[in-house]
């Protein structure tokens, strides 16, 4: 039996959970963890000097709970599918040969030992404006305060990219920009020969 597990990474609002979510569907016995499940209760996360909580960080996540997540999926990927409400598709005459975990997130890359753990990287980017245009349509929990993008959650995220690009190699670039039907048959098509070149 063998296990692959691709990580999608990105921008804020680059289209991860959407390209995921689409990959999962179409991938047999796939199943996606999402690093935004992890976050920390508000009431830990600190606050910089600008009164802006500081989310965009690996300290306002529980690593430590999603690698122990990712652990039980290595560990048995089937039992770990069916707890956790994927499909698991085999026969008696055939049991699954190849088992596809999905990570995504925007801080994956900066997570060194999750890091070692990819069989591929994708990295979804999209520029400022488009950020900007997205992420305002979008209600978190907490929502995000007057002037959150500016002065915080886009500093942050150049400053975590340029510590990825320092850190990590083979990340194949995404234009989060294109359709969504363009991102994911370039996608499914580059994981496809990945699964067939690495075939038993
Ligand atoms: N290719 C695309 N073109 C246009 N809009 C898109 C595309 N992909 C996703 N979107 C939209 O952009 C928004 C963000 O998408 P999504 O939640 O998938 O991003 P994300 O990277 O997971 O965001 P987060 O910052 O919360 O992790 C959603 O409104 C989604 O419908
Ligand atoms: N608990 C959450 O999901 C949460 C709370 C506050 C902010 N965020 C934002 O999520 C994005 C990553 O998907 C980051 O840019 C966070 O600011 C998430």
């Amino acid at each position: 039996m063998r296990k692959v597990i691709i990580g999608i990474g990105g921008t804020t609002n680059g289209g991860k959970t959407t390209l995921s979510k689409s990959l999962q569907e179409l991938l047999c016995n796939s199943c996606v963890i999402s690093q935004d499940n992890f976050f920390k209760d508000d009431s830990v996360v600190p606050t910089d000097i600008n009164g802006f909580k500081q989310y965009d960080s690996l300290d306002a996540l529980h690593m430590d709970r999603m690698m122990g997540d990712i652990g039980s999926w290595q560990e048995n990927p089937e039992h770990f599918m069916t707890s956790h409400g994927f499909a698991v598709k085999s026969t008696a005459s055939e049991p699954p040969n190849v088992f596809v975990l999905i990570v995504e997130g925007f801080l994956i890359f900066n997570h060194r030992h999750l890091n070692s753990l990819f069989n591929k990287k994708y990295f979804l980017q999209i520029p400022y404006e488009t950020c900007k245009e997205r992420r305002s349509s979008r209600v978190y929990v907490p929502p995000d305060p007057p002037g959150y993008l500016d002065g915080y959650v886009w500093p942050m995220y150049l400053k975590n990219r340029k510590a990825m690009e320092e850190a990590v190699n083979d990340i194949v670039f995404l234009d989060g920009t294109q359709k969504r039907e363009t991102l994911l048959s370039t996608v499914l098509a580059d994981i496809q020969e990945c699964l067939w070149l690495h075939r038993d």
